[in-house]
């Protein structure tokens, strides 16, 4: 592939590290078991009961939610209140920002200077990601000075983080009233300005399946809340020790529990390893709106006394995660922070 102007030198630059390892049994293994993977219907669940009058479809609705946090981590959520006019739009424009030159996205400060492609640290291939992406600070959102000549973003990436901030709130109020929880967890660390929304696009990759769109993580959020391509599928999740691909269901939003939650919870909800494959012809895009507390908020557990985690800040999270990425090539997360260890 020519990379045109807008993409970035992904190919050039992991052509050696793939060349290294293109022979080696683990790559081999890894290409023929991606290519016999299956789509499957995660748990999809109607939104409407949660907003309705009556008690019991709020309270069925909000069972379902707990359910498939805690076996599956992720779900599927129909009827959610963000109007589809609203999700096109916003994917009209993220569309029309890939579009800028590579050069533009990387240097010309662009939403606060969150722009991020591939993963050049990486030491093997199962640490290369063929993604570029805007990891947007909320708190920046509403900064004129980010948005350059792209200043027709704003209003419309205002409008979607609202509506993503009371939608994961919603869901959010849900986990925590199930586990008897009160409203400080989240509900005062939790703000317009501690979150991050995530745009991604996946170039479309001659060397697909070889590398992955986005490697196998976890989130280091409370929760996610991805609206992927309607299309063009690649999202995968870990099920029973088997990965699973998640069909696109234009009418849904992907809701994922993060480590957060998983801590808080005393892994109760489960935050779940996901990742992203590429495709040959076809590009992809996703927006993740990521829920999270200030660094300065300490996530203890629900049951102070049992808790398999040591409390922690989410500011202390962060930075163990960049300097394990840094020193391994990839994030350890919720293991670094048991009490046994
Ligand atoms: C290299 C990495 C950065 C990342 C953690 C990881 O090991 C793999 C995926 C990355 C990701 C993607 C989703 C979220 O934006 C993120 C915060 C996460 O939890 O996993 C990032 C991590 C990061 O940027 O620190
Ligand atoms: O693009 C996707 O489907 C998933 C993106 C994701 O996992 C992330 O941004 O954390
Ligand atoms: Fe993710």
């Amino acid at each position: 592939m020519i990379e045109s102007n807008h993409n970035p030198p992904l190919l050039r630059d992991y052509t050696q590290l793939l060349q290294r390892s293109r022979d080696s049994v683990e790559t081999k293994q890894r290409i023929n078991y991606e290519q016999e993977m299956e789509e499957c219907g995660l748990p999809l669940v109607d939104l409407g009961g949660l907003w309705s009058m009556n008690e019991e479809e709020s309270v069925s609705c909000a069972s379902e939610i707990c359910k498939a946090s805690a076996e599956w981590g992720f779900f599927q959520i129909v009827n959610h209140g963000i109007s589809l006019e609203l999700l096109r739009r916003m994917r009209k424009v993220q569309v029309e920002l890939f579009k800028a030159p590579f050069e533009q996205k990387m240097a010309s400060g662009l939403l606060d200077n969150s722009y991020r492609w591939g993963n050049r640290t990486a030491t093997c291939p199962k640490q290369l990601s063929w993604c570029e992406a805007f990891h947007v600070p909320l708190s920046k959102i509403s900064d004129e000075t980010c948005y350059g000549e792209f200043s027709s973003l704003r209003e419309v990436m205002q409008e979607y983080a609202d509506a993503m901030q009371e939608l994961a709130k919603s869901i959010a109020r849900v986990l925590v009233m199930n586990m008897g929880g009160g409203r400080s967890l989240w509900e005062d660390n939790c703000n317009e300005s501690t979150c991050f929304m995530r745009l991604n696009r996946y170039p479309s990759c001659p060397i697909s399946p070889e590398v992955f769109g986005l490697v196998p993580h976890t989130d280091s959020d409370f929760l996610t809340i991805l609206h992927q391509d309607e299309h063009v599928g690649g999202l995968q999740l870990m099920k029973d020790s088997k990965w699973v691909a998640v069909k696109p269901n234009p009418d849904a939003l992907v809701v994922n529990i993060g480590d957060l939650f998983q801590a808080w919870s005393n892994d109760v909800y489960k935050s779940v390893e996901h990742k992203v494959t590429v495709n040959q012809e076809v590009e992809r895009h996703s927006i993740a709106y990521f829920l999270c507390p200030s660094y300065e908020s300490f996530i203890g557990c629900c049951d102070k006394e049992s808790s398999i985690y040591r409390r922690f800040t989410f500011g202390e999270y962060r930075r163990q995660i960049q300097e394990d990425v840094k020193d391994y090539g990839h994030k350890v997360g919720l293991p670094r922070f048991l009490v046994s260890t």
